[in-house]
């Protein structure tokens, strides 16, 4: 900061696209990913202080309204020009701009956000959760997605995780094929786990509402203990919910907290994915968390597969959740061949640990950042498991 003004001032916005595999195919019925396409977005400001954020979504445009480019395009024409020259700290009122001014595009707005508030708590030399109260859990339980479109190689990978105690709690991708042969499917993951691990699935809207009254039932016979977004409607939902011994969870659904407060008025899940970015933000989920507990809605951290920056910002916001009673699925970074952070998150027995420093308490590798940028020509004799070229 220079000593004429005491107020930092954002002097630039930077946002970059990372294109990193993933560690095998991962197929949902709304598309399969062969790689994941990180957006990152940094703020600098004139105190030196950098924080950064993240949007990420799946499969392109085959999940939800915004891509990976559009994220870019919104931070760089729309919100960047807003942010230059403001005062970092009002992360509040500068988010309260850009709602009036940028309508929709949430993915692209919790990236921003994400890095104001990172900023911020690097500032106040805390970690995040302390700008959202506090931390009511030092780690965080966390399943993982069984979706290699095999059921034997699911099985495997489930027991890999279960004997490296990485997780207990496995989220089955189905609704590709025919009800019947998903429930098969599902079974038979079920049926090998035993009570080691809890079995729950996410259709992604793929069922009709006739599909999913044969399908609950032959779920809930399988010993899944979760269904997830089987259909698309909000009514639809609710005619489920509470009909079968499977809990129903909203997760496309829930797209911000109006939304949310409209399922749940109409009871239309027993549990809600709350995910940052299709909450509208960090601040957005918080409020999707509180009305979820008015309601008497229980909660389950989702993700869009987010990399390091994108997860970490997660686990700080659900930290301070008091009730989290299905655990978290943050396991974005572990799905891909590579790390960007210099320090990972840490994984172990089942959990995911809180970062203890400041702002997300997670650092870059800038190195790999660099190797992976899509605008970036790589030196094709680099292996892409060494990006350092050592
Ligand atoms: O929940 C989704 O729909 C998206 C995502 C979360 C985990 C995973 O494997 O896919
Ligand atoms: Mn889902």
């Amino acid at each position: 900061m220079d000593s004429v003004s005491a107020s930092p001032r954002i002097e630039r916005v930077e946002t970059l696209v990372l294109d990193i595999p993933t560690i095998r195919p991962h197929r949902l019925s709304v598309a399969t990913m062969h790689a994941q396409t990180l957006v990152l977005v940094r703020i600098h400001s004139s105190d030196g202080v950098v924080g950064t954020g993240e949007g990420t979504t799946i499969g392109g445009m085959s999940y939800g309204p915004e891509s990976p480019e559009g994220i870019k395009l919104t931070i760089d024409t729309y919100i960047a020009p807003q942010l230059v020259g403001a005062d970092p700290r009002a992360v509040r009122p500068l988010m309260a701009k850009l709602a009036k001014t940028v309508k929709g595009n949430h993915f692209a707005k919790c990236a921003v956000e994400t890095a104001l508030l990172d900023a911020h708590a690097r500032r106040l030399d805390v970690p995040m959760s302390e700008l959202f109260g506090g931390r009511m859990h030092d780690r965080l339980p966390v399943a993982w997605t069984l979706a290699s479109g095999d059921t034997a190689k699911d099985i495997a990978e489930a027991e890999a995780m279960l004997d490296a105690r990485r997780h207990n709690v496995f989220k089955l991708k189905i609704g590709l094929r025919s009800v019947a042969e998903d429930v098969a499917h599902v079974a038979a993951i079920k049926r090998a786990v035993g009570d080691r691990a809890s079995v729950r699935v996410d259709v992604n809207m793929a069922w009709s509402e006739r599909d999913a009254h044969h399908g609950l039932p032959a779920l809930a016979d399988a010993g899944c203990d979760l269904v997830e977004q089987p259909t698309r409607t909000m009514a639809s939902l609710a005619r489920l919910t509470g009909r079968y011994p499977i809990a129903v969870m909203a997760d496309e659904s829930v797209q911000d907290p109006d939304t949310a407060f409209l399922l749940a008025q109409a009871r239309a899940a027993d549990v809600f994915a709350v995910k940052t970015e299709q909450a509208g933000g960090l601040f957005a989920a918080q409020r999707v968390g509180a009305i979820a507990d008015a309601a008497g809605i229980e909660l389950y951290g989702g993700t869009m597969l987010e990399g390091g920056i994108g997860t970490a910002s997660a686990v700080q916001v659900f930290s301070t959740f008091a009730r989290l009673q299905w655990g978290t699925e943050f396991f974005g970074p572990l799905l891909l061949t590579e790390e960007i952070l210099a320090t990972p998150l840490q994984y172990r027995d089942f959990h995911v640990s809180v970062p203890t420093g400041p702002g997300l308490g997670v650092e870059l590798d800038e190195e790999r950042v660099q190797f992976f940028r899509r605008d970036v020509q790589r030196n094709a004799s680099v292996a892409i498991t060494a990006p350092t070229g050592a």
